[in-house]
């Protein structure tokens, strides 16, 4: 059975995207026109968000047809790694921005656009660099490989105002290890569109790996 998510307000920061739903997909659009169906797929699994990365050439225009053509989407933009970006998916429409570091001047564009943001972080100097900046929710990159759901475990005694949204190796297999995790709103991950079932336009697959991924817990 497959759930309809609700339609979504758009996010006013960083804190309200860890909350829309538990997992955020992670998206490499090849072709602009996947973009909507891919998403309706994700709604219709109940998956109310969608981070439409620019790794590729079509992700800003993606991210364009979501925000303009699927309403209950919150559509995210990811991948960015300049202040130019920055203001180009803000202008494109996008609900909110995702970067896989904190470099200052990306930080700096981000405040001053005011959409909200999941910074990158990978360390606990980065953390409260941004936090320093009023940003206490961020992103957690390469998350499994900078130390897992231990690290984020760890982080949290001293650190409990902060909340994250680890992501890069996080799969199935893993996802609720980190969503037990009081500072876990959430997780990113690819695996709810693989690229074989993009190309192919299996959204029958995309929706049903969007449905299993709605029904995983957060701690709160
Ligand atoms: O593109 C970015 O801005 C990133 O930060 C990387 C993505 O978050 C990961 O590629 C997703 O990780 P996987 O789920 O392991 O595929």
């Amino acid at each position: 059975m497959t759930t309809t998510a609700t339609p979504a307000l758009a996010p006013r920061t960083g804190a309200e995207v860890l909350d829309v739903a538990p997992v955020v997909p992670v998206v490499v659009v090849e072709e602009v026109a996947q973009a909507v169906p891919l998403a309706q797929a994700l709604l219709r699994g109940g998956i109310g968000v969608i981070e439409i990365t620019l790794r590729s050439a079509a992700g800003l225009e993606a991210i364009r047809a979501v925000a303009a053509e699927v309403p209950g989407m919150v559509v995210g933009a990811g991948t960015v790694v300049t202040p130019e970006q920055a203001l180009a998916v803000t202008a494109a429409g996008a609900s909110f921005v995702v970067t896989p570091g904190s470099p200052p001047r990306l930080v700096d564009a981000v405040l001053d656009l005011g959409i909200p943001a999941l910074c990158g972080t990978g360390t606990l100097t980065e953390m409260l660099t941004l936090a320093e900046r009023g940003l206490t929710a961020m992103k957690f990159f390469p998350a499994e490989v900078s130390g897992g759901a231990p690290y984020l475990s760890a982080v949290h005694g001293p650190c409990p105002q902060l909340r994250f949204c680890p992501t890069g190796g996080i799969s199935p297999a893993n996802a609720a290890s980190y969503l037990a995790l009081p500072n876990v709103g959430c997780v990113g991950g690819s695996w709810l569109t693989p690229k074989d079932a993009v190309a192919a336009g299996d959204w029958a697959r995309v929706e049903a790996l969007a449905a299993a991924a709605a029904g995983l817990r957060t701690a709160s």
